[in-house]
């Protein structure tokens, strides 16, 4: 038996129609929709999304600033511009990318983004009310992995969820979300002891580390889910997740793709935020 695929592309699909709609009847009452993607890194996964940003902005009728600040720019330099976008009235929504360079921290740095526009949820206020189940944009990935499994129809009340990576951008806050649909959560990092023992006693195991390969089938329970947050450049020029899909789908039930899983929500989740903001 080999694993059920979760596609990510249907649902994103049915998320950019429904978002394009939007962007067209803003635009037609004169309030074009506009995100700003600010970047000061050479990380060839964040190169990635931010292509795929751009790409499908445009096919949806955003308009999509990319402003680069390049690899070295200094805290400073990046808090400010996130400031100018943020008195900005036509720009809606702004995306801050990581990784940053040295001295540079993205909870640092996202309170510069009004709350309004922090359309990746990154800033506090956003992270607060997420934490306290109140209206707020969430982090694209961490709505992303919610929002495949349950288009799958996986009901997470009750199931023992293993998150391995506490970033800001996915593990943090996709553990709220999962708590909020009442999953038994569990959240792995670094120095967590015996990394298969947690992951192969849970239901769910949302993968998002940034390491190729790591979750080998010894890390998951057979008949498990398992998520697939990482998108992990190849020296080919392609793409591939934290998980070894080839040992892991003849143990796992059902299991997301890299490409074509987490990623193309997450791009049509953002979008989707941005004419949330501008409709605002
Ligand atoms: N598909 C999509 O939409 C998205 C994909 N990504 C991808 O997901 C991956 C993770 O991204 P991001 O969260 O930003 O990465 P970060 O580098 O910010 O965080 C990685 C996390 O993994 C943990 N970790 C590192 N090594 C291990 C290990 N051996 N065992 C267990 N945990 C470990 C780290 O632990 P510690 O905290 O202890 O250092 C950290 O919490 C990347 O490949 C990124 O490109 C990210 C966002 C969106
Ligand atoms: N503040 C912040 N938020 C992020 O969400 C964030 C970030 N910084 N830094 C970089 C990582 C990486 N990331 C990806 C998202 C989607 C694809 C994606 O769509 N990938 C396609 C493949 C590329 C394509 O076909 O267009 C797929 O998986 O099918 C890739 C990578 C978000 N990240």
């Amino acid at each position: 038996m080999t694993a059920t695929v979760l596609s990510g592309r249907d649902l994103a699909s049915a998320i950019r129609a429904e978002t394009s709609a939007e962007a067209a009847a803003l635009t037609a009452a004169g309030r074009p929709p506009r995100l700003a993607v600010v970047v000061a890194t050479a990380d060839e996964s964040a190169a990635w999304y931010v292509r795929s940003i751009a790409r499908s902005a445009e096919k949806a009728g955003i308009s999509c600033d990319v402003v680069d600040l390049g690899a070295d720019a200094t805290a400073g330099a990046i808090r400010e511009r996130l400031s100018e976008l943020s008195a900005d009235d036509t720009v809606h929504g702004v995306i801050l990318q990581t990784p940053l360079p040295a001295g540079a921290a993205l909870e640092d740095l996202a309170s510069a983004i009004a709350f309004e526009k922090d359309v990746d949820g990154a800033g506090p206020l956003s992270l607060g009310r997420l934490v306290a189940g109140l209206p707020a944009f969430a982090p694209a990935t961490a709505e992303a992995v919610v929002a495949i499994l349950e288009h799958h129809g996986i009901a997470l009340t009750g199931l023992r969820v293993a998150v391995v990576g506490r970033s800001l951008v996915v593990g943090k806050p996709v553990a709220h979300l999962l708590l909020d649909r009442n999953a038994t959560v569990t959240v792995c990092h670094s120095r967590t002891v015996d990394l298969p023992a947690v992951t192969s006693a849970a239901d769910v195991v949302v993968a998002a580390v940034g390491r190729a390969g790591l979750i080998t089938a010894e890390y998951v329970r057979r008949g498990a889910v398992v998520v697939d947050v990482g998108t992990n450049p190849t020296e080919d020029g392609g793409l591939v997740g934290d998980v070894d899909a080839a040992s892991v789908a003849e143990r796992a039930g059902a299991l997301t793709p890299v490409p074509g899983g987490v990623g193309p929500v997450t791009t049509a989740l953002l979008l989707r935020h941005t004419v949330r903001a501008a409709a605002r």
